[in-house]
């Protein structure tokens, strides 16, 4: 079962606060957001300690980053201010319980409200609207702003703006999630991680969606919806049922891969700032010459990544459920910033047809040894939302936010993704989505979203099928080999532990699987099941 049971979660209890005259609270916690900025910049002092590397050449690039103003900026062009607070809805809540008035409007104090007593209704009214619409996946999340920091030239590879000098430096907003997840999932869950960042340039906003697992269960977006719904609660009882899961698996041969990586102790992390994130999909670079490479996009924390046995997460979970979430926001405010390498691998599209699996099925990862990672930048993460409801809640991600010089490629799972994110988040968030200040896109028009594959020739004949080169197997052995003993101990206890709950035809399917993967692999957890 990918979710671990939910843990009783006890009642929080708020801290108690001095009430003062008419029940408001005390005067440093009602600041207006600008105030609590500056106080959290003095707790936060800026955690890049170098200078910056003055700009190689002298393009245009760098849009002012918010704060802190004592970094030297590079040279260039007056930047356009990217300002984060006061953001709109920040400050004091104007239908909670700091409002001036305690009573409704009666006649006389025992009477009937009156019905033109607006500020009661505004106040009913506000709250129950307040809650925006959850995301469809990726229900709880956190978030951060930072900058990024472009340290080596990528202008041979791509037109990006913010990548072809060293130096270069955008803001940022980065939202981290549990994928599978409802408001009180437990932080160190079994569950695939969301770890994406808007880059906010002078020439647009440029978004990059990674998770923290590098395959996903399934190559075609058709089956999105089926994959996701396998591990979600049983629509007859609400309840978690560990056999829808290996239900889909058994019909699903090409998750045996994401299964192994879930399963191993990657499936659980209890720290974001020692995230690794990968694109998983395979997207497209073009450079100034028109030259296309396929990409593929790898975070790596500078503070090492780290995983967690099963043992540990459900400890946690007992201890704290949003134990990553308050981490990560207690790191940032002590000042103790987490920082992320960019890489890429690389990939000529014509030796994409050597190879004994296609490049472009997200059930696969691209071999480092053969594709190297290729260093491109830093992410800091520096400052803490102010006001969660409009700089977290209102990001709208999407992998079709593309600049010039990044481009879809004809990844069926990323074609699929091109087009339902902003569709859900007109649903979540209203028409105007993109102009919510932390979106940095109030200008955007459709004509100004960058096309992809323009010039590309695409032929054949109109089909429903698999690609050529399913290969479900080799990569799920591959990894499950490149484990230590305790490892594989693990991963196959994990596995057998789930697997037990799913009747034995299912069972039956899914080892053969894991057999084709690697007979010790099938037998491990085989031999766990007796
Ligand atoms: C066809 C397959 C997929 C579909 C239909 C899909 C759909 C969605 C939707 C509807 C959202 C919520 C968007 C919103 O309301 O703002 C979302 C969020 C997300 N998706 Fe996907 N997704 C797919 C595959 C993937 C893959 C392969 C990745 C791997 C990187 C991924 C990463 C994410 C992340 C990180 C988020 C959270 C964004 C945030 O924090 O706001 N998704 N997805």
């Amino acid at each position: 079962m990918p979710i671990p049971k939910p843990v009783p979660r006890p009642a929080p209890v708020p801290p108690a606060q001095p009430r003062t005259e008419r029940g408001s609270l005390p005067k440093e916690e009602c600041a207006p957001a600008a105030d609590r900025v500056r106080a959290e910049q003095e707790v936060c002092p800026p955690p890049l300690p170098e200078p910056r590397p003055e700009p190689a050449c002298g393009e245009p690039c760098t849009p002012a980053a918010p704060v802190p103003a004592a970094r030297t900026e590079p040279e260039g062009p007056a930047p356009r201010k990217i300002e984060w607070a006061p953001v709109q809805g920040a400050g004091p809540d104007p239908y909670g319980d700091q409002l001036g008035i305690l009573h409704s409007q009666t006649v006389g104090p025992d009477g009937p409200v009156v019905l033109q007593d607006m500020a009661l209704h505004e106040t009913l009214n506000g709250f129950v609207h307040e809650k925006l619409v959850e995301r469809a996946v990726h229900v709880k999340g956190w978030g951060a702003m930072g900058r990024f920091i472009c340290e080596h030239d990528m202008s041979a590879y791509t037109m990006l703006p913010f990548l072809q000098r060293p130096g270069c430096t955008v803001p940022t907003a980065s939202r981290f999630s549990l994928a599978v997840s409802n408001k009180g999932t437990p932080d160190t869950s079994r569950n695939v991680r969301g770890f994406s960042t808007k880059f906010y340039t002078e020439q647009g906003v440029f978004d990059l969606l990674c998770n923290h697992l590098p395959v996903f269960s399934v190559r075609d977006a058709i089956r999105f919806p089926e994959s996701i719904k396998a591990f979600l609660p049983a629509p007859t009882n609400n309840l978690i049922d560990p056999q829808r899961f290996w239900d889909f698996v058994a019909r699903a041969p090409e998750s045996t891969n994401f299964v192994t990586w879930l399963y191993s102790d990657m499936g659980t992390v209890k720290s974001l700032r020692r995230l690794r994130a990968y694109g998983v999909n395979t997207y497209v670079w073009k450079n100034k010459c028109g030259e296309r490479r396929y990409v593929k996009y790898h975070w790596i924390p500078k503070l090492g990544a780290e995983y967690i046995t099963a043992g540990e997460a459900e400890q946690l979970a007992c201890q704290n459920p949003d134990c990553a979430g308050q981490d990560l926001y207690d790191a940032i405010r002590r000042g103790d910033c987490p920082c992320y390498e960019l890489n890429v691998q690389l990939m000529e599209p014509w030796n994409a047809e050597k190879l004994p699996y296609d490049p472009l099925d997200d059930t696969k990862v691209w071999s480092e040894s053969d594709y190297p990672l290729i260093p491109v930048g830093t992410l800091t993460l520096d400052r803490n939302p102010d006001c969660y409801r409009e700089q977290v809640e209102k990001l709208a991600f999407s992998p079709s936010n593309l600049l010039e010089g990044a481009e879809l490629s004809a990844d069926k799972m990323l074609q699929g993704r091109s087009f339902i994110y902003t569709d859900a988040q007109r649903y979540r968030l209203g028409q105007d989505f993109r102009r919510s200040k932390v979106n940095g896109q109030a200008d955007w028009r459709a004509d100004c979203q960058a096309p992809s594959g323009i010039g590309v020739e695409a032929c054949g004949v109109q089909e429903r099928t698999d690609i050529c080169r399913q290969d479900d197997f080799t990569q799920a052995g591959e990894f499950f080999r490149s484990l230590c003993p305790e490892e594989r101990e693990r991963l196959t206890e994990n596995l057998a532990g789930s697997l037990a709950a799913a009747c034995g035809e299912v069972r039956r399917t899914v080892l053969g699987y894991l057999w084709q993967a690697d007979e010790e692999y099938g037998r491990a957890v085989a031999e766990k099941l007796r």
